[in-house]
């Protein structure tokens, strides 16, 4: 796979008029995977097109669409599909967007949901999370607020896509609400720790790659075989708890401070359909050992948003950035992660890290944003440092050129936490 083909062309409409529809995510060019419901229906692999969702698991039952000698979208994720070949995964794309072609039009067994009907659930099983660090932007600005600007960026950062293994456990789709966290709390100043609710809540912007194809224990890939792995891309919300995290993350790194919730966005965006948008990354501040060089930019072009709503209130943009800023891009930090072995599944999230641009209103977290409490930002009827409970955080994406590609919307609300165990 990769390259441009007919489903690329930016001249190509639907018979679906809100997928010509300016301004949509969804257009016939984008067609990103997810997995939905109806009331009181079962879970149904589809494919966003305009305002409406197609059917898969219809359509494959009805002989429109076929991935493979048996059937591969009736488990309620999309594990089963994203296991076979890559080409299969780009077959399917264009048999979806030949049944979608404004020279097709309805037929029997083409089941449509609206959008607005459907629930949406976790697209995939997420069989591990690894979350990275990428954005020299974010580790930086982190770094000094943690260690003193004099250690800003670990020495290891210029040459290892530093990440730590996640839950896999916490991986939730927009729209599920999540808990405040208790934890241990204790400031430099205080004498001991105290168990409470984190008071300093935080979110992060990421990218999530989702892993397709896997690799063997023991087998290293490179970074094409890496890029090739990839299935395609969602919005990830790293939420994390900055009090929690400054006591506990020396010296083996985040722990519950990033466990709670990891919130995802409901639509996979395949990698064939970002093909048009790769970027390159950032010129290299040192060299790279070999088996991270890249032949080719894989990163993305992404534009990338943050809103914050109060509880009742209207949500005011408070980040502006881009994919485009990640130091290592998914594939070099895919293949770092198997170098030493380490066996990939299929379903594995891997986030990109905090996508901090280089200005302050284009960082991808409130402890950039605010310079740790220091400045708040005006939001609607106040201002904010960190999380508020009954505070919704939204983040977009989307790719711009000839088209619109878009992401849909990550969101998450934030309810009190529980209380402690006694
Ligand atoms: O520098 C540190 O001590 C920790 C940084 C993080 O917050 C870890 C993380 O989640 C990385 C990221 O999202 O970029
Ligand atoms: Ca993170
Ligand atoms: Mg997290």
């Amino acid at each position: 796979m990769g390259g441009l083909n007919a489903t690329h062309d930016p001249a190509r409409r639907s018979w679906i008029d809100s997928a010509n529809a300016p301004g949509t995510d969804f257009p016939i060019q984008n067609l990103p995977w997810g997995v939905f419901s109806e009331p009181g229906g079962p879970k149904r692999v589809g494919v966003a097109i305009g305002a409406h969702i197609l059917d898969v698991t219809a359509a494959e039952t009805a002989g429109l669409v076929r991935a493979s000698d048996a059937p591969v979208f009736g488990g309620g994720t999309l594990n089963a599909f994203m296991a076979l070949p890559q080409d299969v995964w780009s077959r399917t794309r264009a048999q979806l967007a030949d049944l979608l072609d404004a020279g097709r039009g309805p037929r029997d067994g083409l089941v449509l949901v609206a959008q607005a009907d459907a629930r949406m659930h976790l697209p995939v099983f997420v069989r591990g999370f690894t979350d990275f660090y990428a954005s020299k932007e974010h580790a930086s600005n982190v770094g000094a607020m943690f260690r003193g600007p004099e250690n800003a960026l670990m020495p290891n950062w210029l040459h290892i896509p530093i990440g730590y293994n996640g839950r896999a456990s916490t991986v939730v789709v927009s729209g599920t609400p999540i808990r405040r966290p208790l934890g241990q709390l204790k400031a430099p100043a205080d004498a001991a720790p105290r168990l409470g609710p984190s008071r300093k809540l935080d979110i992060e912007l990421e990218l999530g790659a989702i892993v397709g194809t896997p690799s063997a224990m023991g087998r290293p890939v490179t970074t094409a075989q890496a890029y090739d792995m990839i299935f395609g891309f969602v919005l990830l919300n790293d939420w994390s708890a900055r009090d929690i995290q400054l006591w506990e993350y020396q010296p083996l790194g985040p722990f519950q401070s990033k466990a709670f919730g990891t919130s995802i966005g409901p639509w996979i965006v395949t990698r064939e359909a970002l093909e048009p948008y790769r970027a390159a990354t950032p010129e290299r501040a040192g060299p790279l050992l070999p088996y991270l060089h890249e032949a080719t930019p894989n990163n993305f072009d992404i534009l990338l948003e943050i809103d914050l709503a109060p509880a009742g209130g209207a949500p005011t943009t408070i980040s502006r950035t881009n994919a485009r800023h990640l130091y290592y891009s998914a594939a070099q930090q895919l293949a770092h992660h198997a170098l030493s072995g380490c066996a990939m599944e299929t379903g594995d999230l891997l986030g990109s890290g905090t996508i901090s641009g280089p200005a302050r209103g284009s960082c991808g977290s409130l402890l950039e944003l605010t310079w740790n409490g220091r400045d708040p930002l005006p939001i609607d009827g106040g201002t904010r440092t960190f999380v508020e409970d009954g505070d919704t955080l939204t983040l977009r994406g989307w790719c711009e050129g000839a088209g619109r590609i878009g992401f849909g919307a990550c969101t998450g609300t934030i309810l009190p936490a529980p209380p402690a165990p006694a």
